[in-house]
């Protein structure tokens, strides 16, 4: 059971609204899932893997409040289109949904083949285009809605990473677009941009969490909790950011604030792990 960190935001808050957290079985997606169950939304939970999103949905009951786990990848249209569908027969509506499923694997770009390079294009780039277009069409066309997509911080790229970068990159500009041609429709667009935060999604890097931050140029000198995060989501998603649209908020504990690069550190420190693994690839 996760330990529920104090309430920031009123109990009624998102009284009435049904949002949609994609990823939501893990990391800040369950952070931002609970705390929005906390403030009074009914919660529909998604993910791959029917445990997390079970156990999600189940501490969510356990307060009292009403959530919804559904299976599904982001990825496949069909079963996108076959989610909203049970949205609608469940809740009737959806009025927020958080974009936050997504994930990659680190290599120099040297290394990377086209394939790998599609393969995070299709998971953080399409999925969370086929994911909002699902949900205009299927509601927010009707009667409005807000939408957060969760990137990364790749202001001046990200070395080891460029097939993320290009995906976060392409979000961003998806989203702004989206904001100027459907603010008639009442929808709200925005993006939440984490520096380096602690979840079970870091676990799949071949270095530890010192090693993320001695590479990083977070200024703090310590990653983000999940609720750094899940705080500035819900703001931008609830009556609160109802001014905000087209917006990218990076919550990174300063880590833009200079743009140094890592790039011989990061590629140099993934290299040797590669080595010490001895596998072609730089699996976790
Ligand atoms: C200085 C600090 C910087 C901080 C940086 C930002 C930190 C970000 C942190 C986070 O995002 S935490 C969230 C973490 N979660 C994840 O990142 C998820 C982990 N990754 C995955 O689950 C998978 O890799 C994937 C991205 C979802 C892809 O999985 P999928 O099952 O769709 O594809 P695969 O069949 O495994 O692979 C397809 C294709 O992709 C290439 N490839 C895959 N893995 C690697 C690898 N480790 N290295 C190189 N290439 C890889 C490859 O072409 C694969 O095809 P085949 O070779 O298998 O035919
Ligand atoms: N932690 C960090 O420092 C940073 C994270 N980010 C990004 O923030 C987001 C959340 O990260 P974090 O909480 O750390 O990650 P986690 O790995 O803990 O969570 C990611 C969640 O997304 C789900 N997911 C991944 N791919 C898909 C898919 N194709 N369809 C449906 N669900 C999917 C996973 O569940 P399942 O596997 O069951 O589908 C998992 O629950 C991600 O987009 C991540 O890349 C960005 C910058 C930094």
């Amino acid at each position: 059971m996760t330990q529920l960190p104090k309430m920031r935001y009123a109990a009624d808050l998102l009284q009435d609204k049904v949002a949609l957290v994609t990823g939501g079985g893990s990391g800040m997606g369950k952070a931002t899932a609970l705390e929005m169950a906390r403030c009074g939304a009914r919660i529909v939970v998604l993910g791959r893997r029917i445990e997390p999103i079970e156990a999600c949905a189940n501490e969510i009951r356990a307060f009292g409040g009403e959530a919804l786990a559904i299976s599904g990848d982001i990825r496949d249209a069909d079963r996108i289109d076959e989610v909203m569908r049970e949205i609608k027969s469940t809740y009737g509506k959806l009025d927020i949904l958080v974009n936050n499923a997504g994930g990659q694997f680190v290599t120099p770009a040297r290394e990377l083949n086209n394939k790998g390079f599609e393969t995070v294009i299709r998971n953080n780039l399409i999925g969370s285009w086929q994911m909002t277009k699902a949900a205009a069409d299927h509601f927010m066309f009707e009667h409005g809605g807000s939408v957060v997509f969760v990137t990364a911080c790749v202001k001046s790229g990200l070395t080891g990473f460029v097939h993320t970068a290009a995906a976060r990159g392409g979000v961003l500009m998806m989203m702004k677009t989206l904001a100027a041609e459907w603010a008639e429709y009442g929808i709200r667009l925005n993006c939440v941009a984490p520096g380096t935060v602690k979840t079970e999604g870091m676990g799949h890097y071949p270095i530890s969490p010192e090693q993320w931050l001695k590479l990083n140029r977070n200024v703090m000198g310590h990653m983000g909790d999940v609720e750094d995060i899940a705080g500035t989501i819900i703001f931008l998603a609830s009556p609160l950011g109802k001014f905000v649209t087209g917006e990218e908020w990076y919550i990174d504990g300063g880590e833009t604030l200079h743009l140094k690069h890592d790039a011989r550190d990061m590629i140099d420190a993934m290299m040797f792990a590669k080595r010490e693994r001895g596998d072609g690839k730089i699996k976790s």
